[in-house]
């Protein structure tokens, strides 16, 4: 590893960017998301920029790098298109002991910008260490698709909590096995599906009960062509572990019998969205959930059960013979 990875509160920070261009534009911007107090250094800027400087987001230096403007700066870039204009500036920062990035240089660099995810307070950092800038921004392209925009939230509310978890849970081993409901069960659905009030909520239960609720599991089982000797091991072992069983028509009386004894049995007509957000709804305090429906059974829609936010429930399909 060449390159040290670390974080840096800029908030408040002096930063210094000397070039006005696209490059100096990207690394201001970037700079003042952190909260740094950006000041940028060339004789000409970009629209953007004369516009942030308008605004007062950011001062406004007009001229060629003047050694002066180094002072009071805890970073310095040089992200001119003049390359010994950008070792001046690195010379000068660095006999100050001043980190200084320089865009065309990697060598010259004693710090370089990596590409970013934001998931605020969440933040993946990506470097190829100068080795190939594009392969860092594709990666990040990918992360991007791939990292919830809900992941900020979810670690917002974990942040907010912090203290209640450490006294709910005094142990590590207890507070890993709640951070991992915390991440797969029904607080990250819910701020999937945009409700933030639910997880919340959800959060707060778990934090006055202290039990880790086991996450409801719902099994959509095909009774087959009728009689009970056509049903399949694993439909028969889902029935067995049913608290309770909602059937559609056709399912026969032999097939019901073999559920557990005390499961509730509820006729249900429903289809679609109402069907799955019902199954759910039974599913609440770790319930196992069993739909039997005739012949080969209802297929499992998780792009649906997601969409509805129902992921944090686990979802199984034992198809049945048709
Ligand atoms: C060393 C470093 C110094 C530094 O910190 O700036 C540096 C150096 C150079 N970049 C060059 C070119 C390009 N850089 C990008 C993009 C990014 N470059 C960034 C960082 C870094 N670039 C640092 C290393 C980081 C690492 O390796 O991990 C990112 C990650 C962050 C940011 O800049 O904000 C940002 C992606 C942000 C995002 O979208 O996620 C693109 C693609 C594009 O713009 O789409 C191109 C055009 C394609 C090409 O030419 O490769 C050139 C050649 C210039 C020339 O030939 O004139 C040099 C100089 C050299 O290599 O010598
Ligand atoms: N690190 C990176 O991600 C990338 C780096 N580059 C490099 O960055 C350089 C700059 O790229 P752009 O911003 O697109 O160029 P640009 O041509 O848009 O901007 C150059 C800026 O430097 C200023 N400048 C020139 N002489 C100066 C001086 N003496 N003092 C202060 N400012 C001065 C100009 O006024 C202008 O604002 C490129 O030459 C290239 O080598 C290019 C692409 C990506």
């Amino acid at each position: 590893m060449r390159l040290f990875p670390l974080f840096a509160d800029l908030h408040g920070r002096q930063v210094l960017v000397v070039g006005g261009g696209a490059v100096a534009q990207r690394k201001a911007g970037a700079l003042l998301q952190a909260g740094a107090q950006v000041r940028v250094g060339a004789p000409a800027f970009t629209p953007e920029l004369q516009a942030w400087g308008q605004a007062g987001r950011v001062t406004l230096l007009q001229g060629g790098f003047d050694p002066t403007w180094v002072a009071g700066a805890w970073l310095v870039v040089a992200a001119t298109d003049e390359r010994a204009v950008n070792a001046e500036v690195a010379r000068i920062a660095g006999a100050q002991r001043l980190w200084v990035n320089v865009v065309d240089d990697p060598e010259l660099s004693s710090f370089q910008v990596p590409s970013i995810v934001d998931r605020s307070p969440l933040v993946i950092a990506i470097s190829s260490g100068g080795a190939a800038p594009v392969l860092a921004r594709r990666l990040r392209e990918r992360m991007e698709s791939l990292l919830e925009h809900t992941l900020g939230r979810l670690a917002a509310l974990a942040h907010a909590q912090r203290a209640a978890i450490r006294q709910r849970f005094p142990q590590m081993t207890q507070r890993r096995a709640f951070y991992d409901w915390l991440c797969d069960g029904p607080v990250a659905a819910h701020l999937r599906a945009g409700d933030d009030a639910a997880a919340q909520a959800a959060l707060q239960a778990m934090l006055d009960s202290g039990q880790p609720e086991p996450p409801g599991r719902i099994v959509l089982v095909g009774a087959g062509p009728g009689p009970a000797a056509a049903l399949t091991l694993g439909g028969l072992r889902a029935l067995n572990e049913a608290d309770v069983v909602c059937y559609g028509r056709g399912v026969s009386d032999e097939v019901r019998a073999l559920a557990r004894r005390d499961a509730d049995q509820l006729a249900t007509l429903l289809e679609g969205d109402a069907l799955w957000r019902e199954l759910a709804d039974h599913a609440v305090g770790g319930r196992c959930v069993v739909l039997l429906r005739a012949g080969a059974g209802l297929a499992l829609d998780r792009a649906r059960v997601m969409a509805l936010g129902l992921d944090g429930l686990q979802w199984e399909a034992v198809p049945g013979v048709s």
